[in-house]
């Protein structure tokens, strides 16, 4: 048994993006406490070596603004009951979390006393240095915006060393994987190429905000696994989004 198993961590602090789907599991909507409590035990192997973890969860499995806006309501309507869908998600991984004794908090966007608290930005900071996992919910607050936003907002205002987005495929591909078969995937691209290529795996606001303020990304399946730990130990998983420049940086 090493006496720091976390000293050969490469990040001390994690953005990790869950797309509400991931929730669901088999089931076609809603949320499978097995996934749940599979997930926290992922989490808990970050928090277990030092690495300093906020999450940002979708609500895909519950409501989506654009569905619900092409089902007749009215978009901003929708987009506020997504959001809501992404405390109740939040609130869920909080459960999962505390039963596996891993301490957390959930923050909102939007205020809702009584229930979690109002994300505060210094607050949130000092959750998180002091070891407890923080889950910022509610999205950026604002309708017409998606939880990828939400999350690299999120992990550019903590600082954090990267955001990592956890999704269905494991990486970002030359087309939509799950639609073409002969699609090939990228172990590394710059933010302008995912914006010239057009490469669906993101919205583009969020991959705009991280080129902007250079915050890497990575892509990759959450479902693989001990994908997430190799992550933490620089093992090449997914996809890595990130200006050419800050390579040699990542790197070390
Ligand atoms: N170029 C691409 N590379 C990888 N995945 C892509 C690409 N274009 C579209 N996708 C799709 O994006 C999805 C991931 O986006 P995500 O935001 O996690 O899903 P959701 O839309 O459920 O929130 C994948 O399931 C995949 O089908
Ligand atoms: O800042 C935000 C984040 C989310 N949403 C709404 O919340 C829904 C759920 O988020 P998202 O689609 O990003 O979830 P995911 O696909 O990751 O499960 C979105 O469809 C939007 O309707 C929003 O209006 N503003």
């Amino acid at each position: 048994m090493p006496v720091n198993p976390g000293r050969d961590k490469k990040y001390k602090r994690i953005l990790l993006k869950l797309s509400g789907e991931e929730l669901m599991g088999a089931e076609g909507f809603g949320i499978d406490p097995k996934v749940l409590d599979k997930m926290a035990l992922e989490i808990g192997q970050l928090v277990g070596i030092g690495v300093q973890v906020g999450l940002v969860i979708g609500g895909g499995n519950l409501f989506r603004g654009s569905a619900l806006s092409k089902a007749g309501l009215d978009r901003v309507t929708g987009d506020h009951m997504g959001m809501l869908a992404t405390v109740m998600n939040a609130l869920a991984m909080r459960d999962a979390l505390e039963r596996s004794n891993i301490s957390s908090r959930v923050m909102s966007s939007i205020p809702m006393s009584g229930v979690v608290d109002h994300y505060d930005r210094r607050k949130a900071l000092r959750f998180l240095e002091q070891g407890e996992v923080v889950i910022f919910s509610a999205g950026t607050g604002n309708p017409f915006f998606t939880t990828d936003s939400a999350a690299c907002l999120r992990g550019i205002e903590m600082e954090a060393d990267i955001v990592l987005k956890a999704t269905k495929v494991d990486g970002v591909y030359s087309a939509d994987p799950m639609k073409d078969p002969t699609a090939t995937r990228y172990e590394r691209l710059t933010y302008d190429e995912v914006l010239d290529k057009k490469l669906g795996v993101m919205d583009l606001t969020a991959i705009c905000l991280c080129r902007e303020q250079d915050m890497p990304l990575r892509v990759f399946r959450m479902d693989k696994p001990g994908a997430l730990l190799n992550i933490l130990k620089g093992e090449n998983e997914g996809t890595l989004i990130i200006e050419e420049a800050r390579v040699d940086a990542d790197q070390q």
